[in-house]
C-alpha cells in the first residue's frame, strides 16, 4: 500500500491507500488543501452534532414523539424566502439517479432527464478505489471529456451534446472516510466528497453555465443544516466566489427533519435550492426513530407505500413547506425497475405511472427515477402535469387544512406476515452482501436495492423482535424464530443463487453481520458503519 503525505502545512494529514497517478489528478495538493482546511474547522462541530443526535434520540427512546419546535415559531411564521435558483435548476421533472460507475455516469448523463444526481450515499459501497475513481469520473464528466469501452462487449460510450445537469450527492455526517487521516484520525467522508468535486470542478461547472450543485443527505436537523451552509459560505468566500454560488438540495429523509423543513430552508437560505423527500431513509428513520414505541411499529416493507397516511402527509407538508419560500419540492424513488419479461415490465410501468401521478398531484416540481428504462413514463406524466410550466412553485397549497404532527407520526396500517419477513431476510443479507463486497445497489426480486431500502428491511425485523410482535400466522417474533428463518433463508438462497454464486460470494459473512446487528440489543444506527469495516 502506498502512503502519500501532504505538503508540510498539511503534514497532519496522511492518504492510506492506493495513489496511482490517476487518483494524484483529483487528490491534488490544491484539493488537499482545502480537505486539511475543512476538517480543521468544522470536523469539530460535526462531532457535536452526531451527539445531539443521540442525546435526541435517548428522548425518543423515553418515549417522547418529534414535534415542531415551539423556540423556532417565529421562523416557521414570518414571511422570507430563500436566495433563488439558477436557471438551469428550475426545471427538474426528471432526475435519474445512480452510483459514480464510470460507465453508469455516461449513460445517466446521456439519459432522456433534467438531472442526474451522481451518487456517493446511498447507491455506493465507499471503498477507496469506488470513492476516488468516482471523483475522476466526475472530473471528466465536467470536462465532457469522459469515455469508457466495455471490457465485454466493446462498446464505445461517450456523451452526448447536451448532457443533463450534474448535481452530486455527498456522503452523510455519521461516515467517515478511513483512508484520509488527519492528526492521525479518520476524516468525515462528507468533507472529502464536498471538497474533492467542489476544488476539482467548480470553474468548469460555472464556464459550463452551471454550478457547484449538491444533494445533501440524511440531515437530522436545522443545526446540521447551517453547519453545511457554513462550509458553503467559508468556501465561496475562499474561492472569490459570490454568495450563493454553490447550491444544494437537501434530503428530507430522516423523522426528525420533517418537523424542521422550514427552519432547514431558513439556515441554508443562500444556497438551498429545492428539499427532495428522500422516502426510503425516512420510512427506515421512521422506525429507528419510534424504536421503542409499541404503537407506531411498520408492517410488511411492501405495504408501506406513498398512499399510507404518514408518507401521504410528509410529502404534501414538503411541497407546501418549500413553495412557501420559493424552494423546489422534488419527489422521490420508486424502487421498480424495468423487467426483460413483457408482461410483468407493463405491471412495473403501471407502478411507476400511478407513484409519480400521485406525487405530480401533490405539487412536486419533478422526480426521481433509478433506470433509464423509466424515464419516459416519468416524464410523461410530469409533462403533462406541468403543460407550459418549468415547475409547480405556483402550487401554495396554502388553502389546504394544515398538516399535523400526529398525521406526520401516524401508525401505518397493515400486517407482518410470515413470507414478508423471510423476504426480509433474503433482502438484507443479499444486499450485505453486495455492499461488503464493493456494490452499493443492486436488483434484488425486481428492486432497486440500496443503503436506504435494505435498512428498512433489517431494522424492520429488530423491533418486531423487541415488541414480540406476532405476525398474520400467529407465530411471535423471538430472536430463536429469526435465527431459525435465518438459516433456512440462507438455505433458499443458495438454491436460488446457485452453489458456484453462493460459495464464490461472502453470502455467510453477511448472514452473520444481519444476525450480529438484528439480535443486538441496541438498534445499530447504520448497518454501513459495520459494514465499513469490512470494507477495503
Ligand atoms: C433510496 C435512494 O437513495 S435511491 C438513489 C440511489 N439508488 C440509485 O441511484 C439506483 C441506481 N440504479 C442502479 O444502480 C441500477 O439501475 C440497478 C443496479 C438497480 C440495476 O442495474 P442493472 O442491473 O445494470 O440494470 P440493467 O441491466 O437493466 O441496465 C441496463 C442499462 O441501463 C444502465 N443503467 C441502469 N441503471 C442506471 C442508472 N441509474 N443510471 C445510468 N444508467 C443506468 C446500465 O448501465 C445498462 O447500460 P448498458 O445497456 O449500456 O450496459
Ligand atoms: O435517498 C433517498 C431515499 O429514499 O432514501
Ligand atoms: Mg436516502
Amino acid at each position: 500500500m502506498e502512503t502519500i503525505t501532504a505538503p508540510p502545512a498539511n503534514r497532519e494529514l496522511h492518504i492510506q491507500g492506493k495513489v496511482t497517478n490517476a487518483y494524484r489528478e483529483v487528490l491534488t495538493m490544491d484539493a488537499l488543501s482545502l480537505v486539511v482546511d475543512l476538517v480543521k474547522q468544522f470536523a469539530p462541530e460535526r462531532r457535536e452534532l452526531l451527539a445531539n443526535r443521540q442525546r435526541r434520540q435517548q428522548a425518543f427512546d423515553e418515549g417522547a414523539l418529534p414535534d415542531f419546535l415551539p423556540e423556532t415559531k417565529d421562523i416557521r411564521e414570518s414571511d422570507w424566502q430563500i436566495r433563488g435558483i439558477p436557471e438551469d435548476l428550475l426545471d427538474r421533472r426528471v432526475e435519474i439517479t445512480g452510483p459514480v460507475d464510470r460507465k453508469m455516469v455516461i449513460n445517466a448523463l446521456n439519459a432522456d432527464v433534467r438531472v442526474f444526481m451522481a451518487d456517493f450515499e446511498d447507491s455506493l459501497s465507499p471503498t477507496w478505489d469506488a470513492v476516488v475513481q468516482g471523483q475522476i469520473n466526475l472530473r471528466d464528466a465536467v470536462n465532457r471529456s469522459i469515455d469508457y469501452i466495455d471490457p465485454n462487449s466493446g462498446k464505445h460510450y461517450q456523451l452526448k451534446d447536451d448532457p443533463a445537469v450534474l448535481i452530486c450527492r455527498v456522503r452523510g455526517l455519521h461516515l467517515d472516510e478511513k483512508h484520509v487521516l488527519f492528526a492521525g484520525e479518520p476524516i468525515p467522508g462528507a468533507l472529502f466528497d464536498f471538497a474533492l468535486y467542489f476544488l476539482n470542478n467548480y470553474r468548469q461547472l460555472l464556464l459550463n453555465g452551471s454550478g457547484p450543485y449538491f444533494y445533501i443527505p440524511k440531515l437530522q436537523s436545522h443545526k446540521e443544516a447551517a453547519w453545511w451552509s457554513k462550509i458553503f459560505s467559508y468556501v465561496e468566500d475562499r474561492y472569490c466566489l459570490e454568495r450563493g454560488t454553490i447550491k444544494a438540495t437537501l434530503l428530507i429523509e430522516t423523522l426528525p427533519a420533517v418537523f424542521e423543513m422550514h427552519e432547514i430552508l431558513h439556515a441554508m437560505k443562500d444556497h438551498i435550492v429545492a428539499l427532495n423527500c428522500g422516502r426510503w431513509d425516512y420510512i427506515f428513520s421512521y422506525i429507528k426513530t419510534l424504536k421503542n414505541h409499541s404503537d407506531r411499529v411498520l408492517p410488511d416493507r411492501q405495504q408501506v407505500g406513498m398512499g399510507q397516511p404518514f408518507l401521504d402527509a410528509y410529502s404534501r407538508l414538503l411541497v407546501r413547506t418549500c413553495h412557501r419560500r420559493g424552494a423546489m419540492a422534488m419527489g422521490g424513488m420508486a424502487a421498480f425497475i424495468p423487467s426483460k419479461d413483457p408482461a410483468e415490465n407493463e405491471a412495473v410501468l403501471e407502478k411507476v405511472l400511478q407513484d409519480k401521478e400521485r406525487e405530480a398531484n401533490n405539487g412536486h416540481d419533478g422526480t426521481w427515477i433509478a433506470h433509464p428504462g423509466l424515464a419516459h413514463v416519468a416524464m410523461g406524466v410530469f409533462d403533462k402535469t406541468l403543460a407550459e410550466r418549468k415547475n409547480q412553485l405556483d402550487i401554495t397549497r396554502e388553502g389546504d387544512e394544515e398538516i399535523t404532527a400526529e398525521q406526520l407520526l401516524a401508525p401505518c396500517q397493515g400486517t407482518r406476515t410470515e413470507s414478508g419477513m423471510r423476504l426480509n431476510l433474503r433482502v438484507a443479507v443479499q444486499y450485505i452482501e453486495a455492499w461488503i463486497s464493493g456494490n452499493g445497489c443492486v436488483p434484488i426480486y425486481g428492486l432497486m436495492e440500496d443503503a436506504a431500502t435494505a435498512e428498512i428491511s433489517r431494522t424492520s425485523i429488530w423491533q418486531w423482535i423487541k415488541h414480540g410482535k406476532d405476525l398474520d400466522n400467529g407465530q411471535i417474533v423471538t430472536p430463536e424464530l429469526f435465527t431459525q428463518m435465518l438459516s433456512e433463508e440462507m438455505q433458499v438462497l443458495e438454491q436460488e443463487l446457485g452453489e458456484l454464486k453462493y460459495k464464490n460470494g461472502r453470502y455467510a459473512e453477511a448472514a452473520e453481520l444481519m444476525k450480529q446487528i438484528t439480535l443486538d440489543e441496541q438498534l445499530v444506527e447504520f448497518l454501513t458503519l459495520p459494514g465499513y469495516r469490512r470494507l477495503d
